[in-house]
């Protein structure tokens, strides 16, 4: 009995726990999520801070000049009633300044400093953005380029973060080619070339492409990644892959024997099918070590499909990313399947979803033209539906 699509991508993510924390130099940390949260070292501006190039002044005008502050500078010492410093954008302004002025509102008559104080104005005061200690991102939070500029600013010099899944990739079929043109009898691996790109918050550890042999599948399993991939032997113990990704053989032919395997090596089959077209024979399952395979029907779209179900929220789990919340497109009547959730590459325009067509399991033809992917529900007669990016995520 299939399971249900939303059910089979809740039971992906709910199957991994998040990977270990470490802690990296601010620049290494981008795309990893964070363990714990970002909090303030300081707050932010550590003092009061000229928001303008001008003058710092305190009374009413006309002020007498005393002094100029450069970013960078200590704070000056205080100003008198009737005085002004020259202040650079980012200085800080003298205790008692009341107000920036602008040079381009100033003028001067003889000595004095004619213009007219707002005040409080153009002063950025202490702790204005946040204080310290303020919780400015929380854990679970994905590290963008920003996260790293924000931490930076409120102090930080490394950040906690959950270290990314290693996968390795096992593409199975008799019939395949990579290289030159298909012939009768013979295809190109096309799931092996998109793979790389589909593996978001992940780190690839190799390729190994197998015959349809239930003996080299097992092994491919079980060995140490190290045997497979020679050219890894240098750091074995992080050659370990979190997940084993498997291309082909889900289904009952003769030639495939993934089911098979993995029951002979003790595994927990998590999801066994999908109510989902494509896709249905895709499968999860969690070995008796602990590393998950991901079972990857043949039909590229169906492969793709399975991509999007299973793997990216496992790998969301195990990196530990907290879950956004749905996108939304309006998408019109599309042929919905009475039982099954439809997987349909569309294009946005607007808050409107439009199928590109092409969607045949084995043609990544309309997957390729998509920039997303509509997931239909049984039934949908047109409405809002949740979408997938198509390309990698960030
Ligand atoms: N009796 C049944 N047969 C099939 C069923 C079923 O329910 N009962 N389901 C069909 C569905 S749906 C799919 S999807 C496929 C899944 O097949 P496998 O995962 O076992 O994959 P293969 O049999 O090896 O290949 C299927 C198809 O895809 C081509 N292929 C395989 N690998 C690649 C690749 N890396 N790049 C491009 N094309 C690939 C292969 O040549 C076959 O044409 O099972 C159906 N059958
Ligand atoms: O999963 Mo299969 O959906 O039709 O090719």
């Amino acid at each position: 009995m299939n399971m249900p699509w939303t059910l089979a991508r809740q039971t992906a993510r709910d199957a991994a726990k998040p990977l270990d924390a470490i802690e990296l130099a601010l620049p290494s940390a981008v795309g990893l999520a964070l363990a714990s949260a970002v909090r303030a070292l300081a707050s932010q501006p550590t003092c009061d801070t000229s928001a303008m190039d001008g003058f710092a002044v305190a009374g009413p005008g006309p002020w007498t000049v005393v002094g100029r502050v450069a970013a960078g500078d200590p704070v000056p010492g205080p100003l008198a009633v009737g005085e002004a410093f020259g202040v650079a954008t980012g200085a800080p302004v003298p205790e008692g300044s009341e107000a920036v002025v602008p040079v381009e509102l100033c003028s001067a008559d003889g000595a004095l400093l004619i213009a007219e104080a707002l005040p409080g104005k153009h002063i950025r005061r202490r702790g204005e953005d946040w204080s310290a200690g303020d919780e400015l991102v929380p854990a679970g939070s994905r590290i963008t380029p920003a996260v790293l500029g924000l931490a930076a600013a409120a102090g930080h010099d490394t950040l906690l973060a959950h270290r990314r899944p290693r996968v390795a990739v096992i593409v199975t079929g008799d019939e395949l080619l990579h290289a030159g043109p298909p012939r009768p009898g013979r295809v190109r691996d096309a799931i092996g070339p998109m793979l790389p790109g589909l593996l978001h918050n992940a780190d690839l550890l190799g390729t190994t492409h197998l015959r349809d042999d239930p003996d080299a599948l097992a092994d491919a399993l079980t060995s140490d990644r190290a045997a497979l991939m020679p050219e890894l032997t240098d750091a074995l113990t992080s050659n370990q892959a979190d997940v084993l990704i498997t291309c082909g053989a889900t289904s009952v032919g003769p030639a495939d024997h993934l089911r098979r395997v993995l029951a002979n090596l003790s595994a927990e089959v998590l999801v066994s099918g999908v109510a989902c077209r494509p896709g249905h024979p895709m499968l999860l399952a969690v070995l008796p070590d602990g590393r998950f395979v991901v079972g990857l029907p043949g039909n590229p779209f169906a492969a793709h499909a399975a991509v999007l179900t299973l793997l990216h929220p496992l790998l969301d789990a195990l990196g530990g990313h907290t879950t956004n919340p749905p996108v939304t497109a309006w998408l019109g009547d599309v042929n919905a399947h009475p039982r099954d959730t439809r997987l349909v590459p569309v294009t946005r325009s607007g808050a409107l979803a439009v199928p590109v067509g092409h969607d045949r399991p084995g043609s990544l033809w309309g997957a390729a033209l998509a920039d997303a992917v509509a997931v239909v529900p049984p039934g949908h007669r047109g409405g809002e539906v949740e979408v997938l990016t198509c390309g990698s995520a960030s």
